[in-house]
C-alpha cells in the first residue's frame, strides 16, 4: 500500500451532518472522515450509521479519500459500525482508541475473506494512555498478515489531554511532546503515515497555523481537522513549499551533472549534499505532483 499521497488535510465530518456532508464535497480536503464516534450522540448513532452509508454510496468527493471513523471496540457500537463500513466501502476505517494489536487484528477478521472489502484500509488513532504505551507494537503490526492493512496513525489529542489530565498552557505543547515524538518514530520505523490531532478553536487561524508549524516540524504528514477554515492553512503548511521544491530540483539537477557522476557527497550553495538527498528530494517533487494530481 503506497503511503505517498497527501493527507495534509484530513476533515471530520459528523455522521448526523447531512449539511456538512455536503459541504465536504466542495473542500480542497485530502481525505473526508465520517465519524460515527464522539461527534454523534448515542440515541442517534444508528441513523448516523445509515446517513454514513448513504453518504458514501452516492460519492461526489472526486479524489478526496473517503474514510469511516468507528467507536472503539471495547464500545456497544463497534460490531454495528464495523458492519457498516462493509456495507459503505469507505477507502480506510479509522478505529478510534486502539489499544492494542488485537485491535488491528479483530477489525481484519470484520473485513477479511469479502471480496468487496478488498483495498479498504485500516488507519489506527492512538488517543489512551495505554495506546501510546503500546504504540510501537501497534504499528509493527502491519508487518503480520493480519495487520497488513494499516496504512498509517492518527492522533487523538484531546482524548490524550483528557485522560492523562495534562493541562497545556497558552496552547504549548511541551508536556505532550515526547509522546507525539515517540508517535513519529513508531510510524516511521514501519513505513506508516502519521496525522496530527485536532485543534478545537476553529477561528482562532494564527494558532492553528503554529499548530500545523509545529506539528510538521516534528515529522508528521497532516493534520486532521474539523471546520472548512482550517483546509487552506492545512494544506499550505504541510504541502511542500515552492523554495522547497526548487531546493529538491537543484539537488537533482547536482547529482545528475556527469562530472558528478561518481561522487556520493557535493557542496551546494554552502552546504553539504549527499546521495541520500535525492530521495528527499524526489519525495518532495512525487508529492508535488500527486497534490497537483488531486486537483
Ligand atoms: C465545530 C462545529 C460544530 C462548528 O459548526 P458550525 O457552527 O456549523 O460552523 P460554521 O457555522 O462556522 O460552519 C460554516 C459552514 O461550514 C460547514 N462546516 C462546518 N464544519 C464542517 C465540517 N467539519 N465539515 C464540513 N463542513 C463543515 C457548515 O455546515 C457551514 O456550511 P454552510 O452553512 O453550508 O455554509 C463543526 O465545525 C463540526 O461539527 N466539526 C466537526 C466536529 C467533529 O467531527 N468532531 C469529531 C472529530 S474530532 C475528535 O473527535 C477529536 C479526537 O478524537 C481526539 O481525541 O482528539
Ligand atoms: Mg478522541
Amino acid at each position: 500500500m503506497s503511503n505517498l499521497r497527501p493527507r495534509r488535510s484530513v476533515l471530520y465530518i459528523p455522521g448526523s451532518n447531512t449539511r456538512a456532508q455536503a459541504k465536504g464535497r466542495t473542500l480542497p480536503v485530502d481525505a473526508v472522515v465520517f465519524d460515527l464516534e464522539d461527534s454523534v450522540a448515542s440515541e442517534v448513532k444508528k441513523a448516523a450509521r445509515e446517513q454514513v452509508i448513504e453518504t458514501i454510496r452516492e460519492g461526489g468527493y472526486g479524489n478526496r479519500e473517503v474514510v469511516m471513523r468507528v467507536n472503539a471496540a471495547r464500545t456497544e457500537f463497534y460490531e454495528d459500525d464495523m458492519t457498516a463500513a462493509v456495507a459503505a466501502r469507505p477507502d480506510a476505517v479509522l478505529l478510534s482508541k486502539v489499544e492494542s494489536v488485537a485491535e488491528i487484528f479483530a477489525a481484519e477478521r470484520h473485513l477479511r475473506g469479502r471480496p468487496e472489502t478488498h483495498g479498504i484500509a485500516l488507519w489506527a488513532m492512538v488517543e489512551t494512555a495505554r495506546g501510546l504505551q503500546d504504540i510501537a507494537n501497534i504499528a509493527a503490526s502491519v508487518r503480520t498478515p493480519e495487520g497488513h492493512r494499516l496504512a498509517g496513525l492518527v492522533l487523538g489529542t484531546n482524548d490524550i489531554l483528557r485522560e492523562t489530565r495534562v493541562k497545556l498552557v497558552d496552547e504549548n505543547r511541551g508536556p505532550v511532546a515526547a509522546w507525539l515524538s515517540f508517535a513519529v518514530l513508531a510510524a516511521r520505523a514501519e513505513g506508516l503515515f502519521i496525522l496530527d490531532g485536532v485543534y478545537n478553536d476553529f477561528s482562532n487561524t494564527t494558532g492553528f497555523e503554529a499548530e500545523c508549524e509545529e506539528a510538521r516540524a516534528l515529522g508528521m504528514d497532516g493534520k486532521t481537522i474539523i471546520h472548512p477554515n482550517q483546509v487552506e492553512p492545512a494544506n499550505r503548511i504541510f504541502g511542500p513549499s515552492e523554495a522547497e521544491l526548487e531546493d529538491a530540483r537543484a539537488v537533482i539537477e547536482a547529482f545528475s551533472r556527469p562530472e558528478n557522476a561518481a561522487r556520493g557527497v557535493l557542496s551546494l550553495n554552502g552546504r553539504m549534499i549527499e546521495r541520500m538527498h535525492i530521495e528527499v528530494a524526489q519525495r518532495a517533487l512525487d508529492m508535488a505532483a500527486q497534490i497537483d494530481a488531486l486537483k
